[in-house]
């Protein structure tokens, strides 16, 4: 194989990774409207904890770097957070 042609299997993934993003950044404007509903807070500090728990272990099994595999899911959950913070009101964008 060549490097271009290992430059698109990356760059397909990619685009698998992004999407996969947007359809868990959906899922979070659901769970925003159940907190909502439920008068919960969005950061839950116990489901963080145990979630970035499970993928550390995953990470392991799978024989890729748990630290930064721990890194990415702290992001994807802030990301998260910050789409509920947007669906009930309370963003900050203008
Ligand atoms: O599980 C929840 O309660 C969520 O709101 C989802 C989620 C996540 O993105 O995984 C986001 C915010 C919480 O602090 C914990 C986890």
């Amino acid at each position: 194989m060549t490097i271009e042609e290992i430059r698109n299997e990356i760059d397909l993934l990619d685009s698998r990774i992004i999407s996969l993003i947007a359809e868990r950044q959906a899922i979070a404007g659901r769970m925003a409207h159940e907190k909502y509903l439920a008068g919960l807070p969005v950061r839950d500090e116990g489901r963080r904890e145990a979630l970035l728990d499970r993928v550390f272990n995953e990470a392991v099994e799978q024989n890729i770097d748990p630290v930064m595999v721990r890194r990415i899911f702290e992001i994807l959950m802030d990301m998260s957070e910050e789409r509920q913070h947007e669906c009930i009101g309370e963003g900050n964008l203008p």
